[in-house]
């Protein structure tokens, strides 16, 4: 294993909390109901306009594509500064540390717009952490494509067959599939479906076991 690709939300970090935090911040501002913090996690996976998609239908009933650019560009604008609640889970930074001393480079491929995706990471201290880092709005397509996996593993100069990729949603499993990559399912983040539903190499619910994990696959 030459390398592990990471999915950010749900998987490295527990940024719910936050994202919940701008959703609300933008209705507020347009005087419409507020969401529940289970119907906004929900509504993570496909990307911030997906999120917003699902978010103006929830409370609005509709998609009105005008007022969706709009709660689209203004939720952007909370998002890069949302990071008070964001969370790293249990032992990810023991893992990472670890995997990077086994001499396993790291690269992140995530559905979070580049901007607060930049954000985040700077404020973890992890900014020169992943030697690639793709967003949602790094390509013309986002994740559960193949492609913006296979631009991170192009990028760190990597074939498929060198990486396993780790995710915790349904979106990640068949990006990993679509892909032809091998696929670490972490349980703990936003999935819906039960997590034998889904293509993987893998399950774990504890970053300990991370590494063991990733060397059976060799
Ligand atoms: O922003 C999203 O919708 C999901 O982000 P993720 O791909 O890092 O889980
Ligand atoms: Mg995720």
């Amino acid at each position: 294993m030459r390398a592990v690709v990471f999915d950010l939300d749900g998987t490295l970090i527990d940024s719910a909390p936050d994202i919940w935090q701008a959703a609300n911040a933008v209705l507020t501002e347009e005087g419409l109901p507020l969401v529940s913090f289970e119907q906004s996690r929900g509504f993570i996976g496909r990307g911030a306009r997906v999120f917003v998609e699902r978010m103006e239908l929830a409370v609005a009933g509709v998609n009105d594509p005008t007022r969706t650019d709009h709660l689209h560009t203004r939720f952007l604008h909370f998002y890069e500064r949302a990071h008070e609640n964001t969370r790293i889970y249990p032992y990810v930074a023991e893992a990472l540390e670890r995997l990077r001393s086994d001499g396993v480079r790291l690269g992140l491929c995530t559905n979070k717009p580049f901007a607060p995706t930049a954000a985040v990471l700077k404020h973890l201290h992890w900014a020169d952490f992943f030697e690639a880092v793709i967003g949602g709005d790094s390509l013309p397509v986002s994740k559960p494509d193949p492609a913006p996996l296979l631009e991170v593993v192009g990028r760190m100069g990597l074939r498929l067959p060198e990486i396993a990729y780790i995710g915790d949603s349904e979106t990640d499993s068949e990006t990993a599939q679509r892909a032809g990559a091998r696929f670490g399912l972490y349980t703990e983040g936003y999935r819906k479906a039960a997590p034998e539903a889904l293509f993987h190499n893998f399950l774990f619910n504890d970053y300990r076991h991370l590494s063991d994990r990733l060397a059976q696959l060799n």
